[in-house]
């Protein structure tokens, strides 16, 4: 019987895990296209201890200066972290051929399949990715037609936990900014439809040509990461460059995205990060992107503005940021910007001018 070689399934699905040299498609031309500067004392993201009495300064004082930082003491068991990390390992370890049976199709947004921003790029990523929005039941029932119960349920448990989580960081957050819970009702009283985006970055044969997550922002209002012992993340800060958020076991790394960016009126500016890959290493991160329910109008919270602090940006659902995002990428939060920035440059989160490839 004539079997066909493996590694090529279509053009986009390239079995990375079997690759030993890097092909064209996945070859980079410049990796670096915002400045680094070099600075004497480096740089670190903020590890801030949920328990420490000071959490919510230390919180908000992070979102200010760096919109990331880790925390431990969160209260999610450790146990379901690991739990989670396996059951994606174990996705990701499937035959490509099955993994196909769960692929995202075109327009849909749960499943299977390369970074969505990849049609932003003219290179591929050297990663692999399953989204899960809602159940994960249809999805998983096609990786493991006899045995999805088990995945299904650490998932549920996992979004169970990082919802707990979330309301928790949006409590210290919003109150580092003198906001309360009563000023944003919807945030206690309607449920949000959060994602959860299962990230796999295999070993790589040339990782200084290899992208594994392109730099970009979460549309989210926040975002929390597990990553695996493998370093790989990393984050923009503004006037020192990319900084690797190290895996700190047991931590959990938060990103301020865009909706609360644009909540706060800039004042928490969003991350803009990315993932690098190694060349030995196999690298799995699982983010909880954490949004308002998507019908919600979010606009610049009305004690943060004034005459003297006008709002920056006209009110948006997540559902209709969702949109603006997939369209315009990197320029979305500029596109529902209402009026340019005092000093006249561009939004410090305007980052058109990434060029990669
Ligand atoms: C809710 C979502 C945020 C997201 C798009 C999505 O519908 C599901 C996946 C999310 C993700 C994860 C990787 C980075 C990102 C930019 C992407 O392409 O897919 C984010 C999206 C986002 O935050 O805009
Ligand atoms: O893998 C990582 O560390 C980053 C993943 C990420 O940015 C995302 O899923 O949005
Ligand atoms: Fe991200």
């Amino acid at each position: 019987m004539h079997t066909k070689p493996y590694t090529m399934i279509n053009q986009k699905h390239l079995d990375l895990n079997s690759m030993k040299e890097l092909p064209e498609s996945h070859a980079w031309l410049s990796l670096d296209e915002l400045p680094s500067y070099s600075s004497s004392t480096p740089d670190q993201v903020p590890v801030i201890n949920l328990k420490d009495p000071n959490a919510m300064e230390l919180v908000g004082h992070a979102c200010k200066t760096w919109g990331v930082f880790q925390v431990t003491n969160h209260g999610v068991p450790t146990n379901l972290l690991e739990q989670m990390e396996a059951a994606g390992r174990k996705l990701f370890a499937l035959p490509m051929q099955q993994k196909l049976k769960a692929a995202r199709s075109p327009n849909g947004v749960s499943g299977y399949g390369v970074a969505r921003i990849s049609a932003f790029f003219p290179k591929l990523m050297w990663s692999e990715g399953f989204t899960i929005v809602g159940s994960a039941y249809e999805h998983a029932r096609k990786l493991w037609p006899n045995r999805y119960n088990r995945f299904c349920c650490v998932i549920e448990e996992y979004k169970e936990e990082m919802n707990k989580l979330a309301q928790k960081l949006m409590f210290l957050m919003l109150g580092s900014l003198g906001v309360t819970m009563e000023d944003v009702k919807w945030a206690t009283t309607q449920r949000s439809c959060p994602a959860l985006q299962l990230n796999s970055y295999p070993a790589c044969p040339d990782p200084d040509r290899a992208m594994g997550l392109a730099a970009h922002t979460d549309s989210t209002l926040l975002t929390i990461l597990h990553q695996n012992n493998t370093s790989g993340l990393q984050a923009h800060k503004e006037g020192t460059g990319w900084v690797t958020v190290p895996p700190i076991p047991g931590a959990l790394v938060i990103n301020v995205g865009d909706l609360l960016h644009i909540l706060s009126n800039g004042l928490y500016p969003s991350v803009l990060h990315r993932a690098m890959v190694n060349r030995t290493q196999h690298r799995l991160s699982v983010a909880y992107l954490y949004g308002p329910p998507s019908n919600v109008q979010i606009s610049p919270l009305s004690k943060l503005t004034d005459q003297v602090h006008p709002p920056l940006y006209r009110s948006v659902t997540w559902s209709e940021y969702l949109g603006t995002k997939a369209k315009h990428f990197n320029k979305a939060l500029s596109s529902v910007r209402l009026c340019a920035p005092l000093n006249g440059f561009a939004d410090t989160n305007d980052h058109n001018g990434v060029r990669v490839g």
